[in-house]
Protein backbone atom coordinates (compact mmCIF):
# COMPACT_ATOMS: atom_id res chain seq x y z
CA UNK A 1 0.00 0.00 0.00
CA UNK A 2 1.02 3.35 -1.14
CA UNK A 3 2.63 5.55 2.00
CA UNK A 4 0.26 8.56 2.42
CA UNK A 5 2.09 11.54 1.21
CA UNK A 6 2.81 14.35 3.92
CA UNK A 7 1.80 17.43 3.38
CA UNK A 8 4.23 20.58 5.17
CA UNK A 9 4.69 24.20 5.51
CA UNK A 10 8.42 25.83 6.44
CA UNK A 11 7.77 29.13 7.37
CA UNK A 12 11.09 31.62 7.37
CA UNK A 13 12.19 34.84 7.84
CA UNK A 14 15.81 36.45 8.17
CA UNK A 15 18.18 39.20 6.40
CA UNK A 16 17.85 39.35 2.66
CA UNK A 17 20.25 38.05 1.04
CA UNK A 18 20.97 36.30 -2.65
CA UNK A 19 20.39 32.62 -3.13
CA UNK A 20 17.32 32.08 0.00
CA UNK A 21 14.26 31.18 -2.61
CA UNK A 22 17.19 28.97 -4.79
CA UNK A 23 18.73 27.33 -1.27
CA UNK A 24 15.26 26.00 -0.06
CA UNK A 25 13.41 25.34 -3.01
CA UNK A 26 16.78 23.35 -4.19
CA UNK A 27 17.14 21.65 -1.03
CA UNK A 28 13.14 20.65 -1.60
CA UNK A 29 13.76 19.66 -5.38
CA UNK A 30 16.95 17.37 -4.25
CA UNK A 31 15.13 15.61 -1.87
CA UNK A 32 12.10 14.90 -3.46
CA UNK A 33 9.56 17.23 -2.41
CA UNK A 34 7.30 18.58 -4.86
CA UNK A 35 6.64 22.68 -3.77
CA UNK A 36 2.55 23.09 -3.50
CA UNK A 37 2.34 26.51 -2.82
CA UNK A 38 5.18 29.31 -2.28
CA UNK A 39 5.31 32.64 -1.36
CA UNK A 40 7.65 35.12 -0.43
CA UNK A 41 8.56 39.29 0.51
CA UNK A 42 11.28 41.84 1.33
CA UNK A 43 10.56 44.03 3.79
CA UNK A 44 12.95 46.91 2.54
CA UNK A 45 12.34 49.29 5.26
CA UNK A 46 13.64 46.25 7.48
CA UNK A 47 15.51 44.50 4.86
CA UNK A 48 14.47 41.19 6.24
CA UNK A 49 13.25 38.74 4.16
CA UNK A 50 10.09 36.45 4.41
CA UNK A 51 8.86 32.88 3.17
CA UNK A 52 6.01 30.59 3.12
CA UNK A 53 6.75 27.14 1.47
CA UNK A 54 4.09 24.06 1.28
CA UNK A 55 5.62 21.27 0.12
CA UNK A 56 4.36 17.96 -0.29
CA UNK A 57 7.02 14.26 0.75
CA UNK A 58 5.40 11.50 -1.48
CA UNK A 59 7.85 9.49 0.74
CA UNK A 60 6.88 10.30 3.91
CA UNK A 61 6.42 6.72 5.62
CA UNK A 62 10.55 6.97 5.21
CA UNK A 63 11.25 10.32 6.26
CA UNK A 64 9.79 11.70 9.44
CA UNK A 65 9.59 15.65 10.11
CA UNK A 66 12.72 15.17 11.85
CA UNK A 67 15.10 14.87 9.26
CA UNK A 68 13.14 17.85 7.30
CA UNK A 69 14.03 19.72 10.43
CA UNK A 70 17.58 18.92 10.18
CA UNK A 71 17.72 19.88 6.61
CA UNK A 72 16.10 23.12 7.35
CA UNK A 73 18.57 23.63 10.15
CA UNK A 74 21.42 23.16 8.02
CA UNK A 75 20.18 26.30 5.98
CA UNK A 76 19.36 28.06 8.60
CA UNK A 77 22.49 28.84 10.12
CA UNK A 78 23.79 29.46 6.71
CA UNK A 79 21.47 32.19 6.17
CA UNK A 80 20.98 33.06 10.36
CA UNK A 81 17.27 32.39 9.38
CA UNK A 82 14.86 31.83 11.86
CA UNK A 83 12.18 29.80 10.77
CA UNK A 84 9.46 26.96 11.87
CA UNK A 85 7.97 23.53 10.14
CA UNK A 86 3.92 22.88 10.71
CA UNK A 87 2.83 19.23 9.57
CA UNK A 88 -0.12 20.37 7.51
CA UNK A 89 -2.36 17.39 8.94
CA UNK A 90 -2.11 18.68 12.71
CA UNK A 91 -5.08 21.53 13.40
CA UNK A 92 -3.89 24.33 16.18
CA UNK A 93 -6.36 23.76 19.19
CA UNK A 94 -8.48 27.04 20.39
CA UNK A 95 -9.13 28.22 23.20
CA UNK A 96 -11.99 30.39 22.66
CA UNK A 97 -13.41 33.19 24.89
CA UNK A 98 -16.44 35.19 25.24
CA UNK A 99 -18.42 37.57 27.20
CA UNK A 100 -22.05 38.28 26.34
CA UNK A 101 -22.00 39.21 23.40
CA UNK A 102 -21.69 35.86 21.36
CA UNK A 103 -22.01 36.92 17.62
CA UNK A 104 -18.31 35.80 16.78
CA UNK A 105 -18.30 32.26 18.96
CA UNK A 106 -21.63 31.70 16.71
CA UNK A 107 -19.98 32.58 13.74
CA UNK A 108 -16.83 30.18 14.81
CA UNK A 109 -18.72 27.16 15.74
CA UNK A 110 -20.79 27.37 12.74
CA UNK A 111 -17.52 27.33 10.53
CA UNK A 112 -15.98 24.48 12.34
CA UNK A 113 -18.75 22.12 12.09
CA UNK A 114 -19.15 23.43 8.52
CA UNK A 115 -15.29 22.28 8.37
CA UNK A 116 -14.44 25.63 6.81
CA UNK A 117 -12.11 26.38 9.98
CA UNK A 118 -8.98 24.09 10.00
CA UNK A 119 -8.98 23.98 13.97
CA UNK A 120 -9.73 22.06 16.76
CA UNK A 121 -11.80 23.52 19.34
CA UNK A 122 -10.26 22.56 22.81
CA UNK A 123 -13.45 24.48 24.85
CA UNK A 124 -14.92 27.78 25.87
CA UNK A 125 -13.88 30.10 28.53
CA UNK A 126 -16.33 32.81 29.81
CA UNK A 127 -16.63 35.48 32.43
CA UNK A 128 -20.30 34.74 32.20
CA UNK A 129 -22.90 32.55 31.91
CA UNK A 130 -24.74 33.81 28.71
CA UNK A 131 -22.83 31.59 26.50
CA UNK A 132 -22.86 27.93 28.70
CA UNK A 133 -25.97 26.66 26.85
CA UNK A 134 -25.54 26.88 22.94
CA UNK A 135 -21.54 25.72 23.82
CA UNK A 136 -22.46 22.42 25.57
CA UNK A 137 -25.51 21.72 22.96
CA UNK A 138 -22.39 21.79 20.47
CA UNK A 139 -20.90 19.16 22.55
CA UNK A 140 -18.15 21.66 24.09
CA UNK A 141 -16.45 21.98 27.40
CA UNK A 142 -17.59 25.75 28.98
CA UNK A 143 -15.35 26.73 31.17
CA UNK A 144 -17.56 29.33 33.33
CA UNK A 145 -14.28 32.01 34.87
CA UNK A 146 -15.99 35.28 36.51
CA UNK A 147 -13.41 37.79 36.95
CA UNK A 148 -13.49 41.38 39.16
CA UNK A 149 -10.97 43.95 39.51
CA UNK A 150 -9.26 42.33 42.72
CA UNK A 151 -9.35 38.31 41.26
CA UNK A 152 -8.10 39.22 37.78
CA UNK A 153 -4.91 37.07 38.76
CA UNK A 154 -6.54 34.38 40.52
CA UNK A 155 -9.13 34.38 37.30
CA UNK A 156 -6.01 34.51 34.59
CA UNK A 157 -3.99 32.04 36.38
CA UNK A 158 -7.19 29.28 35.68
CA UNK A 159 -7.46 30.30 32.22
CA UNK A 160 -3.57 29.71 31.88
CA UNK A 161 -3.92 26.45 33.51
CA UNK A 162 -6.58 25.63 31.13
CA UNK A 163 -4.25 26.75 28.09
CA UNK A 164 -1.48 23.89 29.41
CA UNK A 165 -4.22 21.41 30.50
CA UNK A 166 -5.61 21.43 26.77
CA UNK A 167 -2.72 21.77 24.92
CA UNK A 168 -3.90 24.98 22.89
CA UNK A 169 -1.91 26.68 20.33
CA UNK A 170 -4.49 29.94 20.09
CA UNK A 171 -6.41 31.58 22.12
CA UNK A 172 -9.32 33.54 20.24
CA UNK A 173 -10.65 36.49 22.49
CA UNK A 174 -14.24 36.39 20.57
CA UNK A 175 -15.74 39.90 22.72
CA UNK A 176 -14.26 39.03 25.76
CA UNK A 177 -14.16 42.23 27.54
CA UNK A 178 -11.91 41.83 29.98
CA UNK A 179 -8.29 43.80 29.70
CA UNK A 180 -5.40 40.94 30.02
CA UNK A 181 -2.86 41.55 32.41
CA UNK A 182 1.20 42.09 30.91
CA UNK A 183 1.65 38.59 32.83
CA UNK A 184 -0.99 37.08 30.68
CA UNK A 185 -0.02 38.82 27.90
CA UNK A 186 3.41 37.51 27.94
CA UNK A 187 2.30 34.16 28.27
CA UNK A 188 0.40 34.24 25.70
CA UNK A 189 2.64 36.46 23.26
CA UNK A 190 1.78 35.63 19.29
CA UNK A 191 -1.41 33.11 19.99
CA UNK A 192 -3.88 34.97 21.57
CA UNK A 193 -6.06 37.12 18.63
CA UNK A 194 -8.55 39.50 19.60
CA UNK A 195 -11.64 40.95 17.58
CA UNK A 196 -11.70 44.62 18.00
CA UNK A 197 -14.99 46.31 16.91
CA UNK A 198 -13.63 49.43 14.69
CA UNK A 199 -11.38 50.05 12.04
CA UNK A 200 -7.85 50.58 14.18
CA UNK A 201 -6.15 53.09 14.99
CA UNK A 202 -9.75 54.82 15.50
CA UNK A 203 -11.80 54.11 18.07
CA UNK A 204 -9.66 51.89 20.55
CA UNK A 205 -11.31 50.45 23.92
CA UNK A 206 -14.95 49.50 25.01
CA UNK A 207 -16.88 51.33 23.50
CA UNK A 208 -16.11 52.25 19.97
CA UNK A 209 -19.46 52.07 18.03
CA UNK A 210 -20.71 55.02 20.44
CA UNK A 211 -17.64 56.75 19.38
CA UNK A 212 -17.86 56.28 15.97
CA UNK A 213 -21.41 57.23 16.62
CA UNK A 214 -19.73 60.87 17.77
CA UNK A 215 -17.60 61.09 15.70
CA UNK A 216 -20.17 60.55 12.69
CA UNK A 217 -18.44 58.08 10.62
CA UNK A 218 -19.68 57.10 7.28
CA UNK A 219 -17.45 53.99 7.48
CA UNK A 220 -17.27 51.23 10.13
CA UNK A 221 -15.28 48.19 10.78
CA UNK A 222 -13.47 45.97 12.86
CA UNK A 223 -10.18 44.92 13.38
CA UNK A 224 -8.75 41.46 13.99
CA UNK A 225 -5.09 41.59 16.19
CA UNK A 226 -3.02 39.29 18.42
CA UNK A 227 -3.22 40.51 21.97
CA UNK A 228 -0.44 42.57 23.64
CA UNK A 229 -0.14 44.63 26.82
CA UNK A 230 -0.82 47.97 25.04
CA UNK A 231 -4.67 47.78 24.77
CA UNK A 232 -5.76 47.33 20.57
CA UNK A 233 -1.92 47.80 19.60
CA UNK A 234 -1.49 44.32 18.71
CA UNK A 235 0.16 43.73 15.16
CA UNK A 236 -2.79 43.73 12.69
CA UNK A 237 -3.95 40.37 10.75
CA UNK A 238 -6.80 41.48 8.93
CA UNK A 239 -9.27 44.34 8.99
CA UNK A 240 -12.09 45.38 6.85
CA UNK A 241 -14.94 48.12 6.09
CA UNK A 242 -18.39 49.07 5.69
CA UNK A 243 -20.33 52.15 4.65
CA UNK A 244 -22.95 53.36 7.17
CA UNK A 245 -25.52 56.28 6.87
CA UNK A 246 -25.83 59.15 9.13
CA UNK A 247 -29.62 58.09 10.05
CA UNK A 248 -27.98 55.10 12.09
CA UNK A 249 -27.57 55.40 15.94
CA UNK A 250 -24.74 53.85 17.84
CA UNK A 251 -27.11 50.77 19.05
CA UNK A 252 -27.83 50.06 14.80
CA UNK A 253 -24.16 50.84 14.75
CA UNK A 254 -23.43 47.51 16.84
CA UNK A 255 -25.81 45.78 14.76
CA UNK A 256 -24.52 46.12 11.43
CA UNK A 257 -20.58 45.46 13.00
CA UNK A 258 -21.59 42.20 13.80
CA UNK A 259 -21.27 40.99 9.99
CA UNK A 260 -17.77 42.91 9.79
CA UNK A 261 -16.83 41.20 13.03
CA UNK A 262 -17.49 37.86 12.27
CA UNK A 263 -16.02 37.83 8.53
CA UNK A 264 -13.22 39.49 9.74
CA UNK A 265 -12.32 37.07 12.74
CA UNK A 266 -13.02 34.20 10.78
CA UNK A 267 -10.48 34.91 8.04
CA UNK A 268 -7.81 36.04 10.81
CA UNK A 269 -8.34 32.74 12.48
CA UNK A 270 -8.00 30.29 9.43
CA UNK A 271 -5.02 32.39 8.27
CA UNK A 272 -3.13 31.93 11.42
CA UNK A 273 -4.49 28.63 11.45
CA UNK A 274 -3.08 27.76 8.42
CA UNK A 275 0.26 28.96 9.04
CA UNK A 276 0.06 32.42 6.62
CA UNK A 277 1.37 34.87 9.01
CA UNK A 278 4.25 36.03 10.10
CA UNK A 279 5.37 38.48 12.80
CA UNK A 280 7.28 41.73 11.78
CA UNK A 281 7.69 43.52 14.40
CA UNK A 282 4.80 45.76 15.40
CA UNK A 283 3.29 44.27 12.33
CA UNK A 284 2.76 41.14 10.34
CA UNK A 285 3.36 39.53 6.69
CA UNK A 286 0.22 37.49 5.49
CA UNK A 287 0.44 35.17 3.08
CA UNK A 288 -2.86 34.70 2.30
CA UNK A 289 -5.37 34.02 -0.73
CA UNK A 290 -8.02 36.97 -0.63
N1 LIG B 1 -3.98 43.23 27.00
C1 LIG B 1 -5.06 43.29 26.17
N2 LIG B 1 -6.21 42.75 26.57
C2 LIG B 1 -7.27 42.80 25.73
C3 LIG B 1 -7.18 43.45 24.48
C4 LIG B 1 -5.92 43.97 24.08
O1 LIG B 1 -5.76 44.53 22.97
N3 LIG B 1 -4.88 43.87 24.96
N4 LIG B 1 -8.31 43.59 23.68
C5 LIG B 1 -9.54 43.44 24.43
C6 LIG B 1 -10.79 43.59 23.66
N5 LIG B 1 -11.25 44.96 23.69
C7 LIG B 1 -11.33 45.60 22.54
O2 LIG B 1 -11.22 45.00 21.47
C8 LIG B 1 -11.55 45.59 24.94
C9 LIG B 1 -12.15 44.88 25.91
C10 LIG B 1 -12.44 45.49 27.16
C11 LIG B 1 -12.10 46.77 27.41
C12 LIG B 1 -12.39 47.37 28.74
O3 LIG B 1 -12.24 48.53 28.96
N6 LIG B 1 -12.80 46.48 29.71
C13 LIG B 1 -13.06 46.88 31.07
C14 LIG B 1 -14.21 46.10 31.63
C15 LIG B 1 -15.38 46.16 30.73
C16 LIG B 1 -16.49 45.23 31.19
O4 LIG B 1 -16.39 44.60 32.25
O5 LIG B 1 -17.45 45.16 30.40
C17 LIG B 1 -11.87 46.44 31.92
O6 LIG B 1 -11.29 45.39 31.58
O7 LIG B 1 -11.66 47.12 32.94
C18 LIG B 1 -11.46 47.48 26.40
C19 LIG B 1 -11.20 46.90 25.17
C20 LIG B 1 -9.55 42.17 25.22
N7 LIG B 1 -8.45 42.23 26.13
Amino acid sequence: MNPEPKRYVHLARCKDRNGIVAKLSGYLYENGASIAESNHYKDNATNLFYMRTVFVDENAAARPIDVWKDGFDMIARHFDMDWEIHDDSVKPRLLIAVSKFGHCLHDLLHRWKAGLLPVEIAGVVSNHEDMRSFVEWNGLDYHHLPVTKDSRAEQEARIRALVDEHNVDLVVLARYMQILSEEMCRFLAGRCINIHHSFLPSFKGAKPYHQAHMRGVKMIGATAHYVTTDLDEGPIIEQDAMRVSHALTAEQLVNVGRDVECAVLARAVAWHAERRVIMNGQKTVVFATQ
